[in-house]
C-alpha cells in the first residue's frame, strides 16, 4: 500500500498521486525521518534527511510496518 496515517482519521494515500516523495521505499536503517506538521490548520506529512545524503543515493523512511 501506499497510505501513511495522518491521524486518527486521515491517511495519506499516494496511490492515485503524490510528489516524488511516493517513490522513497522502506528501511530500517533509514538516512529520513517523518515528522506531522500543522500548516495553517491542515496536516502535513515533511520527509527530513537524517544524515548526510549524496547524489544519485536512495531516499529511504521507516514504514514502520
Ligand atoms: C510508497 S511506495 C514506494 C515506491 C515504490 N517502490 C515504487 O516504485 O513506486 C511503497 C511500496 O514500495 C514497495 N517497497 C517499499 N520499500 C520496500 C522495501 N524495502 N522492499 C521491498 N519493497 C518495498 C512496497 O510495494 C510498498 O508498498
Amino acid at each position: 500500500t501506499y497510505l501513511f496515517n495522518l491521524n486518527a482519521a486521515q491517511v495519506v494515500d499516494a496511490c492515485p498521486k503524490g510528489n516524488m516523495s511516493r517513490f522513497a521505499n522502506h528501511s530500517d536503517k533509514a538516512n529520513c525521518d517523518t515528522k506531522i506538521m500543522t500548516v495553517r490548520g491542515d496536516q502535513h506529512i515533511g520527509l527530513y534527511a537524517k544524515e548526510r545524503i549524496g547524489r544519485g543515493e536512495e531516499i529511504f523512511f521507516n514504514y514502520r510496518w
